[in-house]
């Protein structure tokens, strides 16, 4: 999928919602477990009642490869189901890859050519050259870890090395690298206040921004000085919609959920 179709989505929904499924098999409703593939049968409900709410949709695939093959399976049929049914809709793969050339290549292809995702999250810090072979992808977008939600993002990312912060140094000079134009970004929305310094440095790029819900971001400081002109931002809950209840009822709870965080969505557009 091209940039241009995720923004005519983005203005088409007045949302730039992500959900994230990140499936854990002693959280889903325990009537979901008799069936053949659970973790498929939990999301396709989620994605049935949601779709109509986001643009996007992040599979996190540690919480397919726990399960094994089995999950790899699960992982698998969740993005043939989003491609055939929603094929307007960005997918993700939070995957969080990224290693020596030859190696990244075959990540790369994983993802965008077995698997069929539009985007898969990649770790800067191998470099250049780690990432450069899943830039080489045209119309597939490689999602570069800046600056991260969790606590320990201050471990690294926002240490200086002459006299610039890391994670601006991976802004700046991931900026250079080829194909950067197939590059978004994560940024986490507990470090909002950053964003006025990041988007100085990326002001077009795109982000993706975990944190709100379970982690305590917020939707309007994210929004404050993270929305660009094309908006610029997926704005990612995962389990703040799809355990919104752990009942019978999840997916209407997922699918209130998400309407929430749209609504509020659709104030900010409409005020800009
Ligand atoms: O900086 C980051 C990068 C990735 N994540 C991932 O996003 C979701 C967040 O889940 P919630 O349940 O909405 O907290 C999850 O898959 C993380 O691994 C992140 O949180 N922060």
């Amino acid at each position: 999928m091209t940039i241009k179709k995720l923004v005519e989505q983005i203005e088409a929904k007045k949302s730039f919602l992500c959900v994230g499924l990140d499936v854990d098999l002693e959280k889903i409703p325990t009537h979901l477990l008799e069936e053949e593939d659970p973790m498929f049968a939990f999301n396709k409900a989620i994605i049935d009642s949601t779709h109509h709410l986001a643009v996007a949709y992040k599979p996190n695939t540690a919480f397919y490869e726990a399960y094994g093959l089995q999950g790899w399976r699960s992982l698998e049929r969740t993005i043939e189901y989003l491609n055939e049914r929603h094929p307007d809709i960005f997918t993700i793969a939070d995957a969080k890859r990224g290693d020596i050339g030859n190696t990244s290549t075959r990540y790369a292809k994983a993802f965008f050519e077995d698997l069929q995702f539009d985007s898969v999250t990649v770790a800067p810090y191998m470099g250049k050259d780690s990432v450069e072979p899943f830039l080489a992808f045209e119309n597939k977008i490689t999602i570069l870890l800046a600056l991260t939600s969790n606590a320990g993002a201050f471990d690294f990312q926002t240490r200086s090395l002459e006299d610039q912060e890391l994670y601006k140094q991976v802004l700046q000079t991931s900026l250079n690298w080829e194909n950067a134009h197939n590059l978004m970004y994560v940024v986490g929305a507990t470090k909002a206040e950053y964003l006025a310094d990041i988007r100085a440095i990326v002001p077009d790029h795109f982000l993706l921004v975990p944190g709100v819900g379970a982690q305590g971001g917020d939707l309007e400081a994210v929004c404050r000085y993270g929305l660009n002109k094309q908006v610029g931002l997926l704005i990612n809950s995962s389990r703040g919609i799809i355990y919104a209840s752990q009942g019978r009822d999840f997916a209407e709870a997922a699918a209130a959920s998400a309407l929430s965080l749209r609504t509020q969505m659709q104030q900010i557009l409409d005020a800009r």
